[in-house]
């Protein structure tokens, strides 16, 4: 059975680095979604996002798509569909209405849902300061929706993990592919 990792959690978690950990230690590549906020220093086209414009985004058809302020996201059941034609499992970085989106549209028995957090806020904070974040974006992405907050009803379904020490999230990650695959 084909199996998509969904990955959510706060801005700052770590959602990218562990997508991108799957792909370069296990091949488990992520569905590139849409977006039309502008490229962070280090994205690339196409690999990071596809970067579109208002007027090239509304053109595409979503399988899910959100507004966070100014930007648009989504991504497409035809990218996943040919992603799984070449592997059988893949990742997705999407906000808590895309995951809601994923579980109720395919099989629950394809969907792993890793919520990805720390245990303080500060660390959040100080991992987007490094990353180049402005101080303003900052606040913003820590006080709104961007925080992904784990909802009550989806507590069930969720494996959390904590990535607050590098070494124990690539060991957690190491059992959590171990177990897909056998299954
Ligand atoms: N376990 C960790 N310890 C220290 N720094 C980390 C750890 N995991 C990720 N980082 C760093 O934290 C920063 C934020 O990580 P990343 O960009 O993966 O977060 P994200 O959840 O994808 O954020 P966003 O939703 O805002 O795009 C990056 O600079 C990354 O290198
Ligand atoms: N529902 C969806 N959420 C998405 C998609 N692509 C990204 N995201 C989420 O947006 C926020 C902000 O992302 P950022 O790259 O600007 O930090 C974050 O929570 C992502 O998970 C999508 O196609 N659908």
């Amino acid at each position: 059975m084909k199996k998509i990792i969904l990955i959510a959690g706060p801005s700052g978690a770590g959602k990218t680095t562990i997508s991108n950990y799957l792909e370069r230690e296990y091949g488990i590549p992520r569905v590139i979604t849409h977006t039309t906020r502008p490229k962070r220093e280090g994205e690339v086209d196409k690999e990071s996002y596809f970067f579109e414009t208002n007027e090239s985004f509304n053109k595409l058809h979503f399988f899910e798509h959100i507004k966070y302020g100014n930007y648009q996201y989504g991504s497409s059941k035809e990218a996943l569909e040919a992603m799984w034609k070449k592997h059988d499992i893949v990742s997705l970085i999407v906000d808590i209405q895309g995951v809601k989106s994923y579980l109720s549209k395919l099989d629950p028995e394809q969907v792993y849902f890793l919520y990805v957090t720390t245990s303080t806020m500060d660390e959040l904070r100080e991992r987007l300061i490094n990353r180049g974040d402005s101080k303003e974006m900052v606040k913003k992405r820590l006080s709104g929706s961007e925080l992904n907050r784990l909802p009550e009803d989806l507590k069930q379904t969720a494996h959390i993990l904590l990535n607050d020490k590098w070494n124990e999230t690539e060991s957690d990650l190491n059992t959590i592919v171990t177990k897909l695959k056998q299954n």
